[in-house]
């Protein structure tokens, strides 16, 4: 109905401030299958400021879902992805300053580099999603790369601060999600989320997947890291029940 891919990014970032060897990522991957994710999502950043290349490598055979590897379209990511062949690959934008990934790849600007990554990709079996801003021309660049996923960056509505700001953003979802389905691509959406700004997400019809990571960490230091994960599950799926009861988006 809608799948929860729990991004365990920030599992790594608590054990890299101290160069522990824990928490462990291969760990939080495994009890967060056990705990219901439908798939593990992790971002190799060029700075490998969290998430390190031996991570990626141990969890990918150990996974019984899927692995969602999120990078740079870089020389130096294409191949670690060829080398690792997860079964999917998120081409995300990347600033070396930024806090986190500020917005989504700008498709339209960098198609010809896209367009080969994606190719080079596929010709390995990988399925290949684009990490875009809910905007029509991104995604008519994205469909025309080949690619047949987009995950749409939900930052700007999990950071819009007033009900009309956020009721603009959600907008801005719902015709970027029309205009994708149009076009025939598997739209996904991710960031920023959290329990209390997810359902109005999980309640768009259409989405297929949502990408939750920082805000389950965090809540995973309160309630425990399955019963984070199976909240944030129950979340998004009575999110879309309801949606569909009711037919209200
Ligand atoms: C691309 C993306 O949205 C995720 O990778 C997520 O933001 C977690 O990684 P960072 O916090 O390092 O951006
Ligand atoms: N692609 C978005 C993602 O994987 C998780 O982002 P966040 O929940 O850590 O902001």
């Amino acid at each position: 109905m809608i799948d929860l891919g729990v991004n365990i990014d920030h599992v790594a970032t608590l054990r890299q401030q101290r160069h522990t060897s824990y928490p462990d990522p291969i760990q939080a991957a495994l009890r967060a299958e056990e705990a219901g994710a439908d798939l593990i999502t992790l971002h190799l950043r060029e700075d490998r400021r969290h998430i390190q290349d031996a991570d990626v490598f141990a969890i990918r055979p150990l996974l019984r879902t899927r692995m969602n590897l999120e990078c740079a379209v870089t020389e130096e990511m294409l191949a670690i992805a060829c080398k690792v062949l997860p079964q999917d690959v998120c081409l995300v934008p990347e600033k070396r300053s930024e806090l986190t990934t500020e917005g989504g790849l700008d498709v339209v600007s960098g198609f010809q580099s896209v367009k080969a990554a994606v190719e080079r990709l596929q010709s390995e079996g990988i399925r290949v999603s684009l990490f875009i801003d809910p905007d029509a021309q991104q995604i008519k660049a994205a469909t025309d790369t080949g690619a047949s996923v987009i995950e749409l960056h939900t930052g700007a509505y999990a950071e819009a601060k007033t009900e009309a700001a956020v009721l603009v953003e959600l907008d801005r979802l719902k015709r970027a999600i029309q205009c994708a389905i149009s076009a025939g691509l598997r739209t996904n959406a991710g960031h920023g989320l959290h329990g209390q700004n997810v359902a109005p997400i999980a309640a768009l019809d259409g989405i297929a997947e949502l990408n939750i990571g920082h805000a389950i960490v965090a809540q995973a230091i309160f309630d425990g890291w399955e019963t984070a994960i199976r909240n944030m599950k129950a979340a998004i799926i009575s999110a879309r029940l309801n949606a569909q009861r009711t037919g209200k988006q």
